[in-house]
């Protein structure tokens, strides 16, 4: 049986009959050519655009996550994900009038060859978009470039020093501007690759957290949110590739945690089997009821009892950011750092240069 369909300019189909088929399981007019990869329903290029477009309305008309008049920094990395949702928060905030100012704020973490490629993506992506651009770096922020890092603390937790940064750089950059709230590009395979984890790690604190689609901590002005809590990564890319958006694809220089690793590989098998695991996992994660937490004598339940009697959302003795200890993460992070800098001593014999200099230098350095 055949059918000629109606003409499609998106779809842009030469051979005018189409088997029965072969067309789209939801317009049931034009030829299907993506399998989505959430349900494996076969269906067009135009109806795909529609239907992911309405699913992340939906995600952000239900939760209530914006505001009229609110102002909102997108964590921009050039990456995917950012780069879809800045496309994609511009897009459904003029159609369907929410009212928000978006911000691209990105953290420039000093990663040669990596972080400042895909900064000149989201210089473009700006210009693209016609959003305005804030950057900060590590460097400003900490002295400390993510290199400079590696190159003291070896490579191995490397994404520890560099997740702990950027979530505070992201916070700090947001305050400069004066916004609220932080919007990233975390999408359904992150989600339940964290709940996985946490799960085998048995962090039951960041296991309540893991599902939320709004974060705060007490005490801090500001929020975060995932619109992308519930786009599979492979439609993000779909989309992304369909829509011809300029994004930039290179995986870090350094390696992924290898935990993380292992659990992505792992979600990537079960998806292949049963593509339905990510939401199911997430869901599950949604649903877990967490035994009650052990009430003190003195009425203080557990988790929020830490040592030096601080609770989440006070304020870091050293820097003055937001932390559940007297120190905060960073700052420890930091305190390791300074102790191991390596010592320089200058060289200012300007006679000798190049790689001269760089030797004359390794000579003097101690760590
Ligand atoms: N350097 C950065 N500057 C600003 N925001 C960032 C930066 N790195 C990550 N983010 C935010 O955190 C989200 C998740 O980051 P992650 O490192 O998991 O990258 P990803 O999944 O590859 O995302 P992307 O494709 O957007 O890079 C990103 O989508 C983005 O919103």
């Amino acid at each position: 049986m055949s059918y000629t369909p109606p003409s499609d300019p998106v779809n842009k189909v030469t051979n005018k009959t189409i088997k029965i088929s072969q067309l789209c399981e939801l317009c049931h007019s034009r030829k299907a050519v993506i399998k989505r990869p959430k349900n494996l329903q076969k269906i067009c290029k135009l109806c795909f655009f529609h239907v992911f477009e309405t699913e992340i309305h939906n995600t952000i008309v239900t939760n209530n996550l914006f505001y009229k008049g609110e102002r909102v920094a997108v964590g921009a990395s050039g990456g995917k994900d950012s780069t879809v949702l800045a496309h994609m928060l511009k897009y459904l905030n003029e159609k369907y009038n929410y009212g928000i100012e978006i911000v691209l704020l990105s953290i420039d973490e000093g990663i040669v060859g990596y972080r400042d490629d895909s900064l000149a993506t989201v210089k473009r992506n700006q210009q693209q978009y016609q959003l305005p651009l804030e950057i900060v770096s590590f460097k400003e922020l900490y002295n400390w470039t993510m290199d400079e890092i590696v190159a003291t603390a070896g490579i191995r937790n490397s994404c520890t020093y560099c997740g702990v940064f950027r979530r505070q750089a992201l916070d700090r950059g947001a305050e400069k501007l004066g916004i609220h709230h932080v919007i990233t590009g975390h999408n359904a395979d992150d989600m339940a690759e964290t709940v996985l984890m946490n799960i085998l790690r048995g962090d039951v604190a960041r296991l309540e957290k893991s599902t939320a689609i709004i974060t705060k901590s007490k005490g801090s002005p500001i929020k975060r949110s995932k619109p992308f809590k519930y786009s599979y990564q492979k439609e993000i890319v779909l989309y992304a590739h369909f829509k011809k958006l300029d994004y930039f694809s290179t995986e870090c220089t350094y390696a992924p945690e290898a935990f993380r690793g292992t659990a992505r590989e792992f979600m990537k098998n079960l998806e292949s089997v049963r593509p339905s695991c990510i939401i199911d996992i997430i869901q599950s994660g949604e649903n877990l009821v967490l035994k009650q937490k052990k009430v003190h004598t003195n009425g203080q339940q557990n988790s929020n009892k830490v040592a030096g009697g601080f609770v989440d959302g006070n304020r870091c003795t050293k820097c003055g950011y937001l932390s559940s200890n007297d120190i905060c993460k960073a700052c420890i992070l930091l305190e390791g750092l300074e102790r191991n800098r390596p010592s320089i001593t200058l060289d200012n014999d300007s006679s000798v240069d190049g790689a001269a200099r760089v030797m004359r230098q390794l000579e003097h350095m101690s760590f």
